[in-house]
């Protein structure tokens, strides 16, 4: 039988200290693979929010992601903090060569739980420069932060392009997961879920329609 059709609007934060790679990455992310003539990954320091958007399509799920990359310097703090409780997914960055942005990662989990309900987001936790091998923080350790914060943990390389795609869809389909568990819902005024279109299932239309999230 044909499933009923939704499409959402999920909107994901990136946060980390400043220069870990969260603008690189997400440009990474919405721009695709590199290309031979593209030049180095150069960025200016994000100042505030910047906005990015990508259109995903995972089994059973259109999704537009509304992506925020945010400033890791501490003065626009108080801007970014002002977000927070609209996010329904955060990818918590770190430089796998930077130790101190490594040790920061509990506060900045701690930033996001003290303005936003822990169970309304999804966390993800990023070791980020995977492709330099300076690294000073090692693969288990970081995993073993994640699992203390219930959280999964990937390593990836805007350089390289490596697990770029999968950091975002892994994070996507967590949502996805806990809105169909009924662990996240949609509600009025919130911004982290929005529903954005739903075609019913023709063979249902007879049928009264369910007001609950969407089942797809
Ligand atoms: N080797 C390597 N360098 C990277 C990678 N991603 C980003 N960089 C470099 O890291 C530096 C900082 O990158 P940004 O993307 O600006 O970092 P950010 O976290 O957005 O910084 P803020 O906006 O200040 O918070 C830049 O010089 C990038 O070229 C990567 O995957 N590998």
């Amino acid at each position: 039988m044909e499933a009923a059709s939704c499409s959402y609007q999920f909107r994901i934060a990136l946060l980390g200290d400043a220069a870990v790679g969260k603008t690189s990455l997400l440009r990474r992310y919405v721009a695709g693979a590199p290309r031979a003539e593209e030049p180095e990954l150069e960025q200016e320091p994000t100042v505030g929010v910047e906005f990015y958007s990508r259109a995903l399509q995972l089994p059973g799920l259109r999704v537009k992601l509304q992506l925020w990359d945010t400033a890791g310097q501490e003065r626009f703090r108080s801007i970014t903090r002002s977000f927070y409780r609209n996010m329904v997914g955060v990818l918590l960055v770190f430089d796998v060569t930077n130790r101190d942005s490594f040790e920061h990662i509990q506060d900045w989990h701690q930033e996001v739980i003290s303005t936003q309900d822990p169970d309304k987001v999804i966390f993800l936790l990023v070791g980020h420069k995977s492709d330099l091998s300076t690294r000073c923080v090692s693969t288990q350790e970081a995993k073993e932060l994640a699992a203390s914060l219930g959280m999964a943990f990937m390593e990836t390389s805007a350089k390289n392009n490596s697990n770029v795609d999968l950091a975002f869809d892994t994070i996507t389909t967590a949502i996805q997961q806990a809105l169909q568990q009924g662990n996240i819902k949609l509600e009025e005024g919130w911004g982290g879920v929005r529903l954005l279109h739903r075609t019913p299932n023709p063979r249902s239309s007879s049928r009264k329609q369910h007001s609950g999230p969407c089942q797809c």
